[in-house]
Order: structure tokens, then C-alpha cells, then sequence
């Protein structure tokens, strides 16, 4: 079998269209324009280019970007300072920090800081908390993003058996509570699990996301299964010239597409869907936040 690969980078097009959509219905009839703004602590080179990507594709939707760096030994106290300003300024309609933090700053602490109807990562414990029961919340944007291409590729995903492998707080949790939510049965794989290969030959759908580079091998993939590669490594690429690297995801995809029936490549796969989500989250809190009727299909 060859699998039918999944076009996160195209899918990602077509959302960014339909919050662009969103965007000029709202300047035009209520004459609001959303806002984003991004906290980025430090230096970390990967965090710029992400940030960098977020800032343009936020304008090019129509949107407000407010880019806001700091520098790697900010103390905790301007952190919140600044959060607090934003949660105050009407503008802005979602806010999100870039993670992981430097060590010296409790993230935690300062995630649990954003106003929860700014939380457009779905970080804060208020949304995590809505998630987990089932009620409206800001939904994190990698899983999203997931979701919505596993709903596209299937139609209904009741009663399949789904494998998350990963159980952070950012991507494997609240994946696997989406996936429940639309009656999977679901198992969660990390570290501990015994036999891994075993539970995930027996999945429909695997997500991975896991930060091993290539980890996962056709052999852990039932025939015709649905894998979804959450990963992002970029590994050394020596073939390609000396110092040279490229990204590679959780899964081996050529193995895993041998044996899979669709599967999300890296880089153009989860990614891409990843911003495209955050822009339709911070389209949705800006409706939330003036009342007005939240636009359908780029939610949970
Ligand atoms: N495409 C995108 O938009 C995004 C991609 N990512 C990428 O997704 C990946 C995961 O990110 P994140 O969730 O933050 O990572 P974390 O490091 O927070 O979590 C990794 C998880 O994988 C588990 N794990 C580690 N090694 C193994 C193993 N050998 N077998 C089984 N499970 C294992 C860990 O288990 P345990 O809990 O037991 O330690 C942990 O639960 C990374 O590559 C990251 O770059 C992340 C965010 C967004
Ligand atoms: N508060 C917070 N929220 C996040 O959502 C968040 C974060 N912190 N910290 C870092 C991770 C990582 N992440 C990615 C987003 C897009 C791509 C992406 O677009 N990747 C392209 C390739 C980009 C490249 O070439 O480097 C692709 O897969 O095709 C990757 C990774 C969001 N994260």
C-alpha cells in the first residue's frame, strides 16, 4: 500500500481564506480589526523563525500582529507586567507566549496569567479544564489542527481506536481529549508504555508526538492506518553538504507510508496547520470577546 499523503500546507492555505474571510466581515460590518500578540523571551533561534512566520501570516489574514521580545534574563515580574497590559488592552484579542521559557520563569505561573479569553494557545488550566468536560473552550492549536484533518480525511471518527504517542500538556493531552471527544477510543502512549510497537499496530489513527526523530517505523503501523506526525526535528543532513540539516518528523515516512492509508508529511503537514489554527483561534476570541456569532468550522 502507498499512503495517500495529507496536505497539511494546502489544508493550512484554505483555513488562512476562511479567516481571512472572517477578518474582512468583521472591519466591514462591526469595523474591528483582531489582534495577535506574540511574547517571545530570549534568543532561541527555531523560536524566531516560528514567531517570524506567525507575525507575517497574522498580517497577511488581515490581522493585527504585536510582536513583543524580550530579552533571555527578563525577570518574572516585567513578564507578568506585560501580560497584564495586554490582557487590559482592547485591541488585542489573543495572546500568545512562546514556550518553552527560560528556566528562571515558571511557566506555569505565567501561562495561567493570560486572560483565559485571550488564551489562544489553550494553555491556561480554565481552557484545559473546559476541554477535559467537554464545554467551549480555546482549543490548543497543534491538536486542532489534527483534528480538523483527521474530520476532513474521515468524516466521522466514532468508534475508531486512536494511539496519541506523547502526553504533554501542549500536544498529547489535549489531542487525545479532542479524539475522545469525537468518540475514539483512545490510548495514550509515552515513555513507560510496554510493547509500544503492539498498541500502536492496533490503532486506526496514530499521532505522534514524540521529539524522537523517525521513531516511529512502518512495522508499529496497522495496514491502512491513518498517521498523523506531530514531530519537528531538525536533524544533521551531511548528504546535503557539510553543516547542512533538514526536518524530519516522529515517524520514518517512507516506511510508515508503505504500510499506512494516509499520512502527514514534515515539514507541510501538522505545522502548517498549527498556525492557520492559532489565526482561527484568535478569530474566534475576538468574536467571543464582542459578542458576536463565532465563525463555523475553524473550531472543535
Ligand atoms: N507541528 C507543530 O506545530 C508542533 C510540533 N511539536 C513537536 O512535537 C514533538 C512533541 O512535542 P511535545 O509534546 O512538546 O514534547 P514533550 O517533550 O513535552 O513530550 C514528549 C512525549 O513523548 C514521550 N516519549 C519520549 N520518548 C519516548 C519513547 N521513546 N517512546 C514513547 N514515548 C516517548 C514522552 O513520554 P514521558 O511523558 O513518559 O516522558 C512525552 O510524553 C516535538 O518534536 C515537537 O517539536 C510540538 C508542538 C507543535
Ligand atoms: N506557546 C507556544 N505555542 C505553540 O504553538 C508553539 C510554541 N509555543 N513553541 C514551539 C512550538 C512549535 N510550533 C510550530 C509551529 C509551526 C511549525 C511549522 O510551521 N513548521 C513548518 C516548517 C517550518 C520550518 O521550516 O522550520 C512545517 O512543518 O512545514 C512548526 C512548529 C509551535 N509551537
Amino acid at each position: 500500500m502507498t499512503a495517500r499523503i495529507i496536505d497539511g500546507k494546502a489544508f493550512a492555505a484554505k483555513v488562512r481564506e476562511k479567516v481571512a474571510g472572517h477578518v474582512a466581515r468583521l472591519k466591514e460590518e462591526h469595523a474591528i480589526t483582531p489582534g495577535l500578540a506574540v511574547v517571545l523571551v530570549g534568543e532561541d533561534p527555531a523560536s524566531q523563525v516560528y514567531v517570524r512566520s506567525k507575525g507575517k501570516q497574522t498580517v497577511e489574514v488581515g490581522m493585527n500582529s504585536y510582536e513583543h521580545k524580550l530579552d533571555a534574563d527578563t525577570s518574572e515580574k516585567d513578564l507578568l507586567a506585560l501580560i497584564d497590559k495586554l490582557n487590559n488592552a482592547p485591541e488585542v484579542h489573543g495572546i500568545l507566549v512562546q514556550l518553552p521559557l527560560p528556566g528562571h520563569l515558571n511557566e506555569d505561573l505565567v501561562i495561567n496569567s493570560i486572560d483565559p479569553a485571550k488564551d489562544v494557545d489553550g494553555f491556561h488550566i480554565s481552557n484545559v479544564g473546559l476541554l477535559g468536560t467537554g464545554q467551549k473552550s480555546m482549543v490548543p492549536c497543534t491538536p486542532l489542527g489534527c483534528l480538523m484533518m483527521l474530520r476532513d480525511y474521515h468524516g466521522s471518527l466514532s468508534g475508531m481506536d486512536a494511539v496519541v504517542i506523547g502526553r504533554s500538556n501542549i500536544v498529547g493531552k489535549p489531542m487525545a481529549q479532542l479524539l475522545l471527544g469525537d468518540s475514539c477510543t483512545v490510548t495514550i502512549a509515552h515513555s513507560r508504555t510496554k510493547d509500544i510497537q503492539d498498541v500502536t499496530r492496533r490503532a486506526d489513527i496514530v499521532v505522534a508526538a514524540v521529539g524522537r526523530p523517525e521513531m516511529v517505523t512502518g512495522d508499529w503501523i496497522k495496514p491502512g492506518a491513518t498517521v498523523i506526525d506531530v514531530g519537528i526535528n531538525r536533524i544533521d543532513a551531511p548528504d546535503k553538504g557539510e553543516g547542512q540539516t533538514r526536518l524530519v518528523g516522529d515517524c520514518h515516512f517512507d516506511s510508515c507510508a508503505e504500510v499506512a492509508g494516509a499520512i502527514t508529511p514534515v515539514p507541510g503537514g501538522v505545522g502548517p496547520m498549527t498556525i492557520a489554527c492559532l489565526l482561527a483561534n484568535t478569530v474566534t476570541a475576538c468574536c467571543r470577546a464582542n459578542g458576536l456569532s463565532e465563525p463555523e468550522g475553524l473550531t472543535a
